[in-house]
């Protein structure tokens, strides 16, 4: 089943045409990989499935975007109720400067929830759900700042979760954490996709391999190839396909 269909999206940056008449669709609990060389266009792409691009001043889309049968690019939508649905988490780890406990649980607060039960039960099950608990349950007031890197990092994927989301966007998740860090946020990725649709960029074609389940491969704007993973990486259909995955550019 699809849980995003992209059809036919083209996006500028002014004059500059970023995206050129995508169509993809990502397959819902599955974790679709998007990769290619640097300025193709993953971010971009990543972008505009929660209208994060929105933004940006002077960029114009294109096409059309559904979220299971909703156009998420229709002029009536709520784009805050939109981000809500398709979570984000980003390349650098972004905690606030406040307590773990208040990382989790500001957005829920922010739209609404009071009771503090309530909110206990939200950051504890977050914290799980990101396998940070164990780590931190007893220390949630202290700041998010003194935690490790890759702790920061399962901190957001949390504080993505505690929002309740069915998507969550990943945009180089582990690229500014080391080997071990990357490990873990790979082995919940793999967790997580049992409940959330999952859509990751990343430059490690390693990663991709290992982690996604859907792989597309952009190029200079252009979406080249997706399928399979597997198949993506063992008998590519196109030859820039092939190319950069044996590391011939890129
Ligand atoms: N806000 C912006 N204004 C103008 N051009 C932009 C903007 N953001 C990105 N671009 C351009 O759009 C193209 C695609 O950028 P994007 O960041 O999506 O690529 P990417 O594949 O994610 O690259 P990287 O892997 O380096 O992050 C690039 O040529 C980039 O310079």
């Amino acid at each position: 089943m699809n849980k995003i269909s992209v059809k036919d999206l083209n996006l500028f940056y002014g004059d500059f045409q970023a995206l050129k008449n995508i169509s993809l669709d990502i397959e819902d609990k599955k974790v679709t990989a998007l990769i290619g060389s640097s300025g193709c266009g993953k971010s971009t792409f990543l972008r505009t499935l929660n209208r994060m691009n929105d933004l940006i001043d002077g960029v114009k889309i294109e096409g059309k975007i559904a979220l299971e049968d909703e156009d998420i690019y229709e002029s009536d939508i709520d784009a805050v109720a939109l981000r809500r649905r398709i979570g984000m988490v980003f390349q650098k780890p972004n905690p606030f400067p406040k307590s773990i406990y208040e990382n989790v649980a500001y957005g829920p607060k922010r739209h609404g929830i009071k009771n503090k039960k309530q909110l206990d039960e939200i950051v504890e099950t977050s914290l799980r759900e990101a396998a940070l608990w164990d780590e931190v349950k007893d220390r949630l007031n202290k700041s998010a700042l003194g935690l490790s890197g890759g702790q920061q990092q399962r901190l957001c994927i949390a504080r993505a979760l505690a929002m309740k989301p069915e998507v969550l966007l990943m945009d180089e998740p582990t690229s500014a954490l080391d080997p071990i860090a990357t490990a873990k946020i790979e082995d919940l990725i793999f967790e997580l996709k049992k409940n959330y649709t999952i859509v990751i960029v990343t430059h490690s074609m390693q990663q991709a391999a290992r982690i996604s389940d859907e792989t597309a491969f952009f190029l200079m704007g252009d979406l080249i190839e997706s399928g399979k993973t597997q198949k993506i990486f063992t008998t590519p259909l196109d030859k820039r396909t092939e190319d950069y995955i044996t590391g011939r550019f890129g």
